[in-house]
């Protein structure tokens, strides 16, 4: 089954130097079928928030059209939950409370979604700091934190935004570890962005590689990788090199002196 499909879809926004509609995006066409999990890679500025920000409905397509569990996309969708590179946790909430602020907006009442949260918690490693605010975790944590979150209000869809770009090396390889086994576990769609090439392929099924912008979609790659669920281990298989050669080379990266990746 498609959960998720981009028909057409160009987005056009004012560049503020001339006052005129500059393409972004354009022409961008494919679906993720349900339970897939697929990396977006492409330079800076070609667009892949701006196909996130549509697949959420936070931003109207100009042309073409969004559909997420076979609806239009014409609002923001509640089947679709955000995480990006910013843990974006409220300061002055616990954390347990930052968890479960999304079961508390849909009405759960307060012990069934402490419940959740701290379950949650307890799996994305963070028990015994339910009571501690924001500022007293450390980065990671505040990001595994956004990740229970992410995952408390049982999204269909997880839209995520270079999530772990933020953390350093080993922090990040742990979080990945974290959300692909929750990703598998409960059998989640997730279109992910990242500008990391080896945590690309060590976490999805398939991945989009895209041009400058006005990004369009210049190839499918699927990774035809065991693991899915164990990117730890996934890193290790002798596959993973070929694969990022054939990912910089379409990114022209070291190549030309106007590279594609800056
Ligand atoms: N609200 C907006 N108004 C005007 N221009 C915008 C807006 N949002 C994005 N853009 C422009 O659209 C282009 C694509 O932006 P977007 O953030 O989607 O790129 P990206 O691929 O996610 O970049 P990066 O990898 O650097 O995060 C950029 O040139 C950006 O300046």
């Amino acid at each position: 089954m498609v959960e998720i499909e981009f028909r057409n879809v160009g987005k056009s926004f004012v560049d503020p130097n001339t006052g005129e509609l500059r393409p972004a995006v354009s022409n961008i066409s494919f679906s993720i079928a349900k339970g897939e999990v697929v990396s977006i890679i492409g330079p800076s500025g070609c667009g892949k928030s701006t196909l996130l920000n549509m697949g959420s409905g936070l931003y109207a397509p100009t042309s073409g059209e969004v559909y997420v569990s076979g609806k239009r996309v014409t609002k923001p969708v509640r089947e679709v939950a955000f995480m990006l590179q910013k843990d974006l946790l409220m300061q002055w909430r616990t954390i347990e409370d930052n968890v479960a602020l999304g079961l508390e907006i849909a009405g759960v009442g307060k012990s069934d979604r402490l419940k959740v949260a701290n379950e949650l918690l307890r799996k994305c490693h963070l028990k015994g700091y339910e009571k501690n605010y924001p500022h007293q975790l450390s980065g990671g944590m505040r990001q595994r934190a956004a990740l229970a979150r992410t995952l408390a209000v049982d999204p269909q869809v997880m839209l995520m935004d270079e999530p772990f770009s933020a953390l350093d090396a080993q922090t990040k390889m742990i979080l990945q570890q974290d959300l692909a086994q929750s990703l598998a576990e409960n059998g989640k769609t997730a279109l992910f962005i990242t500008h990391d090439l080896v945590e690309a392929i060590a976490l999805s099924d398939r991945l989009l590689v895209m041009s400058e912008r006005p990004g369009t979609i210049i190839e499918e790659i699927i990774v035809d990788l065991p693991l899915r669920d164990n990117p730890l281990q996934r890193r290790k298989l002798p596959e993973i090199g070929p694969l990022q050669g054939r990912l910089m080379d379409l990114l022209k990266i070291g190549k030309e002196e106007d590279a594609a990746v800056h």
